[in-house]
């Protein structure tokens, strides 16, 4: 299958001499859904900028639907939807205004039609003559995805959508988003939340301090990073690990009064049940218990320390 974006050693160093790309390559399918995950600052933000002809590159190749962003700008920016991060809309205007008014600085002929089912599928359509000031902050973030839709881009960024949204927003967002990739949209967004990506991607990169250290399939990276922590409030503190528990990778904190096990939550023998009975065996009782998903910092702690193992 063709590439529809593909990024070849794409680098970006700021005026400030601040690298925040190094060697970037990318290639991403037509239809896919692609998460870019990363901490703050990692370059996320300036890699979309880039495709998007905001900022301009360092050194690299990048082409949108075979348009080179640079040398072909306009041809490659038609092909391309962005939804920002910060909220940029006029005020004053209404919603319908706003949305035309895209439309029309792509140079595409007025459809309303087109323009109404926009609205209708971001349940904006009884909002449409509502002027965008008055409007609340999650129905202002549907205005500029539907902005960002307005000149039927097969290409969709979507930069930290869920970011401050409400749940009901984010599953709006996200049956949004499937719907789009029904039609044909390519869609690339960014998170920093291993949930969302999870959920929403065919394949995950992930990148850190400007460099994209890994692509994957999700469930391959779900699979391979499964990783949960048990925690167990304990009824009595322990001074020390029992020996009879050596055979699980047990952790006593806050002064011996919770147990954490880490295990992997995709295997087949997770070792939770044997433990549990083990622990019932030796008479430590727990009033509590709580498990929780490595978290995406976890996650590049992880990946970064095996990369020094590795070097
Ligand atoms: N115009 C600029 N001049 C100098 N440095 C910049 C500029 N824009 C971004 N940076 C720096 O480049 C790095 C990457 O920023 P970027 O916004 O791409 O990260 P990000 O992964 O999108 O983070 P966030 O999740 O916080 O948006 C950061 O260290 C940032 O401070």
């Amino acid at each position: 299958m063709p590439s529809v974006i593909s990024i070849q050693g794409l680098t970006k160093t700021y005026k400030s001499g601040h690298q925040a790309l190094r060697r970037v390559d990318l290639e991403i399918q037509k239809g896919e859904i692609f998460a870019l995950l990363g901490p703050n600052g990692a370059g996320k933000t300036t890699m979309i900028s880039i495709v998007c002809g905001i900022v301009t590159p360092s050194t690299g190749v990048i082409l949108a639907d075979g348009h080179d962003i640079q040398k072909d700008y306009r041809a490659a920016r038609t092909r391309i939807g962005l939804v920002p991060q910060e909220l940029t809309t006029d005020a004053f205007e209404t919603v319908w205004a706003t949305v035309t008014f895209s439309r029309g600085l792509f140079g595409k002929a007025p459809n309303p039609a087109y323009v109404e089912q926009i609205l209708r599928d971001l349940s904006l359509w009884d909002k449409k003559d509502a002027k965008i000031m008055t409007l609340s902050g999650g129905m202002k973030r549907r205005v500029m995805i539907a902005k960002a839709l307005s000149h039927e881009p097969d290409i969709l960024f979507l930069d930290e959508p869920t970011a401050g949204v409400d749940v009901e927003l984010r599953r709006d967002m996200w049956s949004l988003v499937r719907r789009l990739r029904e039609r044909g949209v390519t869609i690339i967004l960014t998170t920093h939340y291993i949930e969302e990506a999870e959920e929403m991607a065919d394949r995950v990169g992930v990148i850190l301090k400007g460099e994209l250290i890994l692509v994957e399939k999700t469930a391959d990276l779900m699979q391979k990073l499964g990783k949960k922590t048990l925690t167990l409030q304990l009824q009595e503190p322990l001074a020390a690990l029992p020996p009879e528990l050596a055979e699980w990778n047990l952790a006593l904190q806050c002064d011996g009064a919770e147990l954490e096990y880490v295990f992997d939550s995709n295997a087949e023998k997770t070792g939770v049940p044997s433990l549990m009975r083990r622990l019932s065996d030796l008479g430590i009782g727990f009033k509590d218990l709580s498990t929780r998903q490595s978290s995406l910092e976890d996650i590049f702690v992880g990946l970064v320390h095996q990369d020094r193992e590795v070097a």
